[in-house]
């Protein structure tokens, strides 16, 4: 389980003690994070994650909680929107962000829903859907976060993979990055913002009521940043709308596309650039799973590692290849909007 960071319950019991939230009753290590430590937190107050940041500085967390808040307020302030996102818990001094186990850590209220595992066309609907009201509702906040992972990023991972990768591999990528990077200017023209991700569909809570599936949490807000926001509507689709091969299921697909011009048409160059933005998903998760593996193989020899969830790089090369190969649908059949109207 991704558990990085031990937590002894004598030591938790006593941070909390500087909240309102009585005392603890309960805690369980999280086994489905990737990336940070968290943990279920039982006190007489309520259910709550406790998270540690294992690759982030505290200011970093500073910027997602800047971004988590701000949804949270437009959530709250316009009760249409759908963006159920976790903001931290204030102790007594109105401080959020912790240092705990050496770590940053925040404590956020859980939120409603579960996971689920084979997302149906009202989950993916309404998913895409959150996605344009969080791209709609973000494009205020002052922050800034540029994409980490994007471009410049898949060159240098380039250059580190030689030795890694086998040479159909190693031409793949360099292909890939070439052509990515022969359309970058009109990219960079694209209507941009702040994007999730990393909206998989493990980072999407629904709860079941008696009018059917309700989204119920957004959650890992960890990869949030500016980029182009047809990026992330393709993070999704690569995840949410195909098998492990990259073959689409035509319905989840329709689903996603109508879900999220349900809130925000596409322009004429977002229709243009679909087909390269769904590569560029699969080139950017391909890379950040090799990366992965290579981390935690790392931890794993150096002995102070424990067992974590490592998903497979390889599948987001079939995508990769899968989104070369085939023809890629049209995203309306009418035509996307003049760019001017974005
Ligand atoms: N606020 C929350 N409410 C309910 N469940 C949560 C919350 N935060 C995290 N979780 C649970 O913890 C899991 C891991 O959290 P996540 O932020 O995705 O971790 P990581 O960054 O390590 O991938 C989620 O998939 C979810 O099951
Ligand atoms: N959802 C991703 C993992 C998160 O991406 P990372 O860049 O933070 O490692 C996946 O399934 O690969």
């Amino acid at each position: 389980m991704s558990v990085y960071t031990p937590v002894p319950q004598s030591s938790l019991a006593s941070w909390l003690e500087q909240f309102e939230l009585g005392p603890l009753l309960s805690f369980r290590g999280i086994a489905g994070g990737i990336e940070n430590t968290n943990y279920f937190v039982t006190t007489t107050a309520g259910e709550f994650v406790l998270t540690l940041f294992e690759h982030h500085a505290a200011d970093e967390v500073e910027q997602f909680v800047a971004l988590a808040n701000h949804l949270g307020m437009a959530n709250r302030r316009h009760p249409q929107l759908s963006l159920p996102v976790p903001a931290p818990v204030s102790n007594r001094d109105g401080q959020w962000l912790f240092c705990l186990e050496h770590k940053p850590a925040i404590l956020c209220p859980r939120l409603a829903g579960e996971h689920v595992e084979l997302p149906t066309a009202s989950h993916t609907c309404q998913a895409a859907a959150a996605l344009a009201q969080l791209h709609l509702a973000a494009a205020d906040l002052k922050v800034q976060r540029p994409n980490a992972r994007g471009l410049d990023w898949w060159i240098t991972m380039a250059g580190t993979l030689t030795a890694a990768l086998d040479d159909s591999d190693m031409a793949l990528l360099r292909d890939e990055i070439e052509q990515q990077r022969l359309i970058h200017s009109d990219w960079l023209a694209l209507p941009h913002g702040w994007i999730h991700g990393d909206l998989f569909h493990d980072n999407v809570l629904f709860e079941n009521t008696a009018a059917g599936p309700k989204l119920g949490a957004i959650l890992d807000l960890y990869n949030a940043c500016q980029d182009a926001w047809i990026f992330d509507l393709a993070i999704v689709a690569n995840d949410w709308c195909c098998d492990v091969d990259g073959h689409w299921d035509e319905t989840l697909l329709t689903a996603l596309l109508d879900g999220y011009q349900s809130v925000r048409p596409f322009t004429m160059s977002e229709q243009n650039l679909w087909p390269m933005a769904l590569r560029a998903a699969a080139l950017r998760f391909w890379l950040s799973r090799i990366l992965t593996r290579q981390l935690q193989a790392a931890q794993l020899t150096s002995a102070d590692g424990q067992m974590a969830i490592s998903k497979d790089p390889n599948e987001y090369r079939n995508k990769l290849c899968h989104r070369r190969q085939s023809a890629i649908r049209q995203i309306t059949p009418t035509g996307g909007q003049p760019d001017a109207t974005r």
